[in-house]
């Protein structure tokens, strides 16, 4: 039985994860942690992971970026492994990642659904083609009036998956609205909607002459995420220190 500490139990993913692993017969919950106590949950939860006195072999987290460090501190100090989803992490907070996993197996995915990593191969094959047949790339992802970053994490590292099979040709534009020149060809446009309960959305668009491919992903529930974050768990549980991603549990 993999135990797991819940690192933001009590928010949307945390209750998700609670509900999808009270039927899971090979994981448990074996405490939580969350600042929000109104939600009676049949496992221990502890204000802060400092205040946590439970052992488990794994943790995951869908918290804030504030809370980032002080769980990278714990999973060193205890040699846990952790399965980091929150995303919006500083570029401080993302060094810091890379030295957690010195010490502990870090694994961090900015989106848990098998659709997204799919789509990320997908992406590194197809993109160099279109690009070099003078496509030009845009992303727009949606999220729920409640998401605190933008653009999403998933947006990022699909334009960073783009980039990679780029030899990092592309940089980032996230407004236009102070421009007053033409985009040009190696620029990936990433613009975030935010609005109402919308899971999460993201379009890869390839805009050519005459031509648009668009690549659609759709989370209609976060079960996709929550199914993905557990099956992480699972392998990360008692694998030594080193950085892993999703590529290695799909
Ligand atoms: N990788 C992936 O596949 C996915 C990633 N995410 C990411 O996960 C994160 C959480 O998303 P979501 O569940 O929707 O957000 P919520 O705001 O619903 O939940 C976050 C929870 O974390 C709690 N929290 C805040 N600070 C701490 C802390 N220091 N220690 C422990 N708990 C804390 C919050 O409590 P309080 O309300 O009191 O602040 C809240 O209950 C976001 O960054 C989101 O982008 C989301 C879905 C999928
Ligand atoms: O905050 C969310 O809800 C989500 N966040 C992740 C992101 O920023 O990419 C993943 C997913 O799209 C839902």
């Amino acid at each position: 039985m993999v135990k797991i500490i819940l690192h933001g139990c009590n928010g949307r993913m945390g209750q998700m994860l609670t509900g999808l692993l009270k039927e899971d017969p090979q994981a448990e919950v074996a405490a939580g942690v969350d600042g929000y106590t109104g939600i009676a949950n049949d496992y221990p939860v502890f204000p802060s992971i400092d205040e946590c006195n439970v052992q488990a072999d794994v943790v995951i987290d869908f918290s804030n970026a504030k809370a980032a460090d002080g769980l990278l501190d714990y999973c060193v100090r205890t040699k846990t492994p952790v399965v980091l989803c929150t995303t919006g992490l500083s570029e401080e907070q993302l060094a810091k990642v890379e030295e957690a996993a010195k010490e502990t197996a870090v694994l961090k995915s900015a989106n848990m659904s098998l659709g997204i990593n799919l789509l990320m191969k997908l992406l590194k094959e197809a993109a160099p083609t279109l690009a070099a047949a003078g496509f030009d790339i845009e992303i727009v992802e949606k999220h729920h009036n409640q998401k605190l970053d933008a653009p999403s994490g998933t947006a990022l590292a699909l334009a960073d998956s783009i980039n990679e099979a780029s030899d990092g040709a592309y940089h980032y534009v996230y407004d236009r609205s102070q421009e007053r020149k033409k985009r040009d060809s190696r620029e990936i446009g990433i613009s975030a909607v935010r609005g109402g309960t919308i899971v999460g959305d993201h379009d890869v668009i390839f805009a050519g002459t005459d031509e648009v491919i668009t690549f659609e992903h759709r989370a209609y529930s976060r079960a996709v995420f929550g199914k993905g974050a557990i099956q992480a768990a699972k392998f990360l549980a008692g694998k030594p220190a080193g950085r892993y991603d999703m590529s290695d549990v799909i």
